[in-house]
């Protein structure tokens, strides 16, 4: 076994039947590891190859990616920074970021296939960012009356700060040179900054049941052509109470990779 480890492990000519043994471990195990042997056919040796070129280009697509939106929400930090130094208000902030905010964060929706190149879970990082969409344009942007309310610069900021942070780290460590102390914030932060971005959404969504109720908005009343009715008022209480079993989730699989990254836990999570 540390013969096959070792081989997948540093590359050696026996790694390609030691990758191969990995993947599945019920694979009958040839009875000489030499190098001649696993040499390969033409194949094999273009199989391998391929996968190289398809994990470098994957490489290189997600660094670019994580630059690209580390630079974004570092453009929206500085750019709410202006905005409250030189009018020495939050109002109008929500107004002046919003094509900013609404075009890095609906990018994010890429990061729910990202299970195919990397270690993450499609259902929490799936909860998460169409949990963030819903907020951006079902809410603060459909209701102008709200833009203007403290909780939504209270989600703002700590969104910002925990993308900041996310992004960078998933660049440095792609990059192999990841400062410590991103890390650490990586998995720290969230502690305070999740409940209180929680904190910043209930309360937004709070704030427009009202305008929701009057104006009677995305809301389908009967009779109708179709017979069905849908009133966004109970949608959005709805989505309130999901908060409750879902958010506690998404916080436990955070203090999870915590304990993995920082701690060194071995961590076996269930299957999407
Ligand atoms: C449709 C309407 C619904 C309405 C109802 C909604 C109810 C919702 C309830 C809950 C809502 C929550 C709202 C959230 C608000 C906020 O965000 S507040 C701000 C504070 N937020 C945070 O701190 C977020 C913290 N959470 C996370 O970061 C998430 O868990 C995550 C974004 C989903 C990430 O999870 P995961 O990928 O599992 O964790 P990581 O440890 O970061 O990554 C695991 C491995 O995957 C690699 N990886 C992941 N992404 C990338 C990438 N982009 N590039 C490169 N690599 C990536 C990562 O490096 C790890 O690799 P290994 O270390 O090798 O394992």
């Amino acid at each position: 076994l540390d013969e096959i480890v070792t081989a997948a492990a540093t590359g050696q000519c026996g790694a390609p039947w030691a990758d191969r043994w990995m993947d599945d471990p019920a694979a009958p195990l040839p009875t000489s590891p030499s190098c001649h042997e696993e040499d390969g056919t033409v194949e094999e040796k273009e199989n391998n190859n391929k996968k190289r070129t398809k994990s470098t280009l994957a490489t290189a697509w997600l660094t670019f990616y994580n630059i690209a939106m580390t630079a974004g929400w570092l453009v929206l930090a500085m750019a709410m920074a202006r905005f409250y130094i030189q009018k020495g208000s939050h109002k109008g902030l929500y107004r002046s970021i919003a094509r900013t905010l609404k075009f890095f964060q609906t990018f994010a929706l890429v990061e729910v296939r990202l299970q195919r190149i990397v270690r993450t879970s499609v259902i929490v990082t799936g909860v998460q960012v169409c949990s963030r969409i819903f907020m951006v344009w079902f809410i603060t942007n459909s209701i102008r009356q709200i833009q203007n309310e403290e909780s939504v610069i209270l989600f703002l900021v700590v969104w910002t700060m925990t993308e900041i942070t996310r992004y960078s780290y998933y660049t440095f460590k792609l990059l192999n040179h990841l400062p410590y102390f991103i890390k650490w914030a990586r998995y720290n932060l969230f502690i305070v900054l999740y409940p209180l971005g929680v904190i910043g959404e209930l309360l937004t969504i709070y704030a427009a049941l009202p305008f929701v109720r009057r104006s009677g908005m995305y809301s389908m009343r009967l009779p109708n052509k179709y017979n069905v009715s849908f009133d966004y008022y109970y949608c959005l209480i709805i989505a309130m109470l999901s908060y409750i079993p879902l958010f506690p989730q998404l916080y436990f699989h955070m203090l999870r990779q915590r304990r993995r990254v920082l701690h060194g836990e071995v961590i076996v999570e269930k299957d999407d």
